[in-house]
């Protein structure tokens, strides 16, 4: 049985059950239980604080677990990186009040900064021989500064927007780009590469569309070119010798230009489907 640990609340909660279920996996019914076993397929899933979940794999209890790098590197723990998931996408970043002196990560020496992640702060500052105090709170860090606990921030930044209405403004360096992961402990289970095929196939779900369309014959090769597919398009013939039937997969989020492209050639009847499960 292979012991997953998964985050039970917070933002990466919700798209890791989909893509689990995407991938095959029953999950739990009652968001209150702690535990749920996936018989049919092998699996155990443990629902545990996103911030623990390294402590756990790392340590051995759990196998595998989802959370994010963020997470991981600043629990100390020596669980390992296993893959990117492509969710949960953020950079951890400084931040002082808009128009402050602080500019630069050597202004926050003998400064408070307010953070959730303080071992993660505190390595990349001790690495750069800046000495600040560290004010550790537990989330909204952004009030910090305003309630006037902290000089500056060092918190998850998305779009920006809490920063900005905390009146707020990023400096220095990126501390990190953060991700979802799925990360792996001191020893290897064998099913992991099976969890791992299955997640893979959902990204390339998602990331993916079949496109298919009919071709005049002498256009093939310019088309090629256009979208080549994974390995290469599939070609079938028409009843009108002239023509053919292209299907090829190409990124969804490259579709529409790629459909003005394959026009432009002479393609018509250009259809785009989606894909629910893969395994390149
Ligand atoms: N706005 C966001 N955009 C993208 N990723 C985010 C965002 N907020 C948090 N994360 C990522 O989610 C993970 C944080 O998990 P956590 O459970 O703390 O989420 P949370 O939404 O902050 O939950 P909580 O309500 O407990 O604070 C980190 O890896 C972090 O980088
Ligand atoms: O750049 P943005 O798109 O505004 O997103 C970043 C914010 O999102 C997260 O907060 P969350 O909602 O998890 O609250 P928390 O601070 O209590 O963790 C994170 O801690 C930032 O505060
Ligand atoms: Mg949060």
């Amino acid at each position: 049985m292979l012991r997953i640990a998964v985050p039970n609340k917070g933002s990466l909660s919700e798209v890791a059950a989909e893509m689990l279920a995407e991938a095959g996996y029953s999950g739990r019914r009652d968001s209150r239980k702690l535990v749920h076993t996936d018989s049919r397929n092998g699996v155990e899933f443990f629902y545990l604080r996103p911030r623990d979940i390294a402590t756990y794999v790392g340590s051995g209890a759990l196998d595998v677990g989802i959370t994010g790098r963020d997470l991981l590197l600043d629990s100390g723990s020596a669980a390992r990186e296993i893959e990117p998931l492509d969710f949960a996408d953020s950079t951890f970043r400084f931040a002082a009040p808009v128009g402050s002196d602080i500019g630069d990560i050597a202004h926050l020496a003998g400064k408070r900064v307010a953070t959730s992640y303080p071992k993660l702060v505190d390595d990349f500052l001790r690495a750069r021989g800046v000495e600040s105090t560290l004010v550790k709170l537990d989330g909204a860090v952004e009030s910090a500064v305003q309630l006037g606990v902290a000089d500056a921030v060092a918190d998850v930044v998305s779009t920006g927007a809490t920063l900005k209405a905390a009146g707020l403004e990023i400096f220095g360096p990126v501390i990190l780009e953060s991700t979802a992961l799925l990360i792996g402990g001191p020893s290897d289970h064998p099913d992991v590469d099976r969890l791992l095929r299955r997640l893979r196939g959902v990204l390339v779900a998602r990331k993916y569309v079949i496109m298919d369309y009919d071709l005049p014959a002498d256009q093939l090769d310019e088309a090629t070119r256009v979208a080549g597919g994974i390995e290469s398009p599939t070609v079938s013939p028409l009843k009108d010798e002239a023509w053919v039937a292209v299907r090829v997969m190409v990124r969804a989020d490259e579709a529409n230009q790629i459909m003005d492209r394959l026009y432009d050639l002479g393609a018509r009847a250009i259809l785009v489907t989606a894909i629910h499960a893969a395994r390149l």
